[in-house]
């Protein structure tokens, strides 16, 4: 098996990033992949076609996924990297690259893990990276060169759009575009609810819901798009739309949202340090 791509734990995120490559045209006999139970490597297997193994039937399956891989993404749980770091650093060839998904985990956390000198990148990507609509924002860990980077930009270009940012910058990245799905998922929840409550029924106000926010998205996606125009072309002077903006503003919607993503970036650096504290009480 030819393995460019090692997926390890291959849950909503990091199966999201494999759709969005194989949808771009990424081989899938260049893919490998892992997940925890045996019953997810079966229904992923049979979905994308790329092989699959499951930890729970092979204890070294992360291992044998990694070795020989020419980079290897890392898309289990905060709390599980250390764990599956260091379960591969042993197969590791110096030049493969590892990327992690990971929110809350630091360069540093996983490098400690890794053989001394491997590449990393820490990335912060999105659900809509399986539509190539995503987001990715990454930083370059201590031994990635110029060329590693440039090299998981090319290949995650097809999940979307793809940005280098500082480290530091990685925890608000999560809090805007990484958890950002779910705030405008929440957005149509609450205007379907909205609707039901004008007395629409419950189907009928779920798709005028759904469907206003994939219209204002793809809206969006017009090159050059600006939210601030967009909102301003739906909103007549002295209109209906004005009433609907003045109550939000009123309610200090905005700064509620703002209040959200500060929790978000919040939780971020409280994980980073519950991390370090369990590793030093191990
Ligand atoms: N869900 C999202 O929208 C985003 C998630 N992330 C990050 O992605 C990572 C994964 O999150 P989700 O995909 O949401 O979680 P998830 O629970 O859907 O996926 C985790 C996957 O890891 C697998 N797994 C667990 N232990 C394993 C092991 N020892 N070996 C192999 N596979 C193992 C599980 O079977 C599961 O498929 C997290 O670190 C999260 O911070 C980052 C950005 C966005
Ligand atoms: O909720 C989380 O922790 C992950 C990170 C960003 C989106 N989902």
């Amino acid at each position: 098996m030819s393995k460019q791509i090692a997926f390890l734990g291959t849950g909503s995120m990091n199966g999201a990033i494999m759709g969005g490559l194989l949808a771009a045209g990424f081989p899938k006999t260049d893919i490998v992949a892992t997940v925890r139970r045996r019953e997810s490597a079966s229904e992923i297997a049979s979905r994308y076609g790329v092989a699959v193994m499951a930890w729970d039937e092979e204890e070294d399956s992360n291992a044998q996924a990694a070795r020989g891989a020419a980079t290897v993404v890392i898309g289990v749980k905060p709390v599980g990297v250390a764990a599956v770091a260091r379960e591969i650093a042993p197969v590791l060839s110096p030049s493969t690259v590892v990327v992690s998904v990971a929110a809350a985990v630091s360069i540093e956390q996983l490098e400690r893990e890794l053989p001394e000198g491997q590449p990393v990148i820490r990335t912060m990507p999105n659900t809509p990276a399986r539509l190539g609509k995503g987001v990715v924002a990454l930083s370059a860990g201590t031994h990635a060169t110029r060329e590693h980077v440039a090299k998981v930009q090319k290949m995650f270009s097809g999940l979307g759009l793809v940005v280098e940012v500082p480290e530091a910058q990685i925890a608000a990245a999560s809090a805007i575009s990484g958890s950002g799905p779910a705030y405008a998922f929440y957005l149509a929840e609450a205007m379907a609810k909205a609707g039901e409550a004008l007395g629409l029924d419950a189907g009928l106000a779920l798709r005028l819901a759904r469907e206003t926010v994939v219209g204002a998205g793809y809206m969006l996606d017009e090159p050059g798009a600006d939210p601030v125009a967009l909102r301003k072309a739906v909103t007549s002077p002295k209109g209906t739309t004005e009433q609907a903006i003045r109550v939000f503003d009123e309610r200090g919607l905005p700064a509620i949202i703002a209040d959200g993503a500060r929790a978000a970036l919040a939780r971020s650096e409280q994980i980073t340090r519950e991390l370090d504290a369990a590793r030093e009480g191990a």
